[in-house]
């Protein structure tokens, strides 16, 4: 097996084996570069840097990159990033309406819930946009199931399914293994898989687990940086025994919805498909007559609080996309500014 494949590679692009390498970290202005035998600590080069307008250009953790590697030991200059075949987006801190990727080439998205808390449907039902939303495939977690009950667990796998239609639910325990070979049959030939969900569901135990080893305490290194200042850095990449990649970045628990007019129709499937079923095809299901939604719901084949979730998910979704087409359009009107300034100028000098 080459080197690469073991980080999931597949040979899709038309560049040199040699040249190619994955984005284990990000860091402050390098990155950390592997091509599976080594890795290397990379920077941009000057051409990356002038022809790059959008920070969706940069390299993000899981990015597969063009490289140079350079004589000095295990330094490298990264060239491009090869084409996404999924991407986590979220608006940059400080700045709502800039998008920046969180990790990329994601296969799978693991929605970790924990059996012994309240199970919080609304949140997976998030958590499924966006994993749509990127171009990665769901699967539902649930943890902790040594604690659990055959009823418990039973349950709780019906009202999850409900929410998460046609997708895989796996009841684990990272204590005693119980649902882990399911779990990783999931997992062959170098797939990509990356961790949602809230603190304390057992994220962290389970990648121990997954990996056979600590690698917590070292996940947080100190490291000098050339301005002397502290930046911390950590690994966010880790490779599994039977070669899959396991993406653990902080980024990932943050990120807000973005774009997910698609995404929100396959999370909400069947909702999608009572409205069709409505007499009028611009029907709002409030008040209209033939409305099929309104008849789901005082049927009790659809519950008030996913229809309630819908809504209110659809309506965040249409206010981030208001925000990001009055930016566009601000942008636009900054650069018709700039444009007539200079005309004027111009003029100014011809008289
Ligand atoms: N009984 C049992 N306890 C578990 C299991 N997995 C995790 N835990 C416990 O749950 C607690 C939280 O687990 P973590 O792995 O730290 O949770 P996390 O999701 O990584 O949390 P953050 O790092 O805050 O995001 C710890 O006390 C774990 O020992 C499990 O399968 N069974
Ligand atoms: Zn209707």
């Amino acid at each position: 097996m080459h080197n690469l494949e073991k980080l999931g590679w597949k040979k899709e692009y038309d560049v040199l084996e040699d040249n190619v390498a994955r984005v284990i970290s990000v860091q402050k202005n390098s990155y950390r570069i592997s091509d599976g035998d080594l890795e290397y600590l990379a920077h941009l080069s000057g051409k990356f840097l002038n022809e790059s307008n959008s920070p969706l250009d940069f390299p993000s953790v899981g990015d597969w990159v063009e490289v140079q590697k350079l004589p000095e030991e295990n330094k490298a200059v990264i060239k491009r990033v090869l084409p996404r075949r999924s991407q986590f987006v979220r608006q940059a801190a400080g700045n709502r309406t800039e998008a920046q990727i969180v990790a990329a080439n994601i296969d799978i998205v693991f929605i970790v819930n924990s059996l012994n808390h309240d199970l919080n449907l609304r949140r997976i039902e998030r958590y499924m946009i966006l994993a749509y939303e990127s171009g990665a495939t769901p699967i539902i977690l649930l943890t902790k199931r040594d604690q659990s009950t055959i009823d418990e667990i039973e349950d709780a796998i019906a009202s999850v399914s409900e929410v998460a239609i046609g997708v895989p639910i796996i009841p684990i325990s990272s204590l005693n293994g119980e649902g882990i070979e399911e779990l990783l049959g999931y997992l062959s030939d170098g797939k990509t898989a990356a961790l949602l969900g809230s603190s304390g569901v057992g994220k962290s135990t389970l990648i121990n687990s997954l990996l056979g080893q600590e690698v917590q305490e070292t996940k947080d290194i100190r490291e000098d940086d050339s301005k002397g200042r502290h930046t911390t850095t950590h690994r966010e990449m880790f490779m599994m025994p039977n070669g899959s990649m396991l993406i653990d970045t902080p980024g990932m628990r943050e990120i807000q919805l973005w774009d997910g007019g698609t995404a929100i129709e396959t999370t909400f499937q069947d909702i999608e498909l009572l409205e069709k079923d409505c007499r009028f095809s611009d029907c709002r299901h409030t008040t209209e007559p033939g409305c099929r939604v309104q008849e789901a719901l005082s049927t009790g084949e659809l519950s008030e609080e996913r229809f309630q979730s819908y809504l209110k998910l659809q309506k965040e979704l249409a206010y981030e996309e208001r925000k990001q087409n009055l930016k566009a359009k601000m942008e636009e009107k900054n650069k018709w500014k700039k444009i007539s300034k200079q005309q004027k100028e111009n003029y100014k000098y011809r008289v």
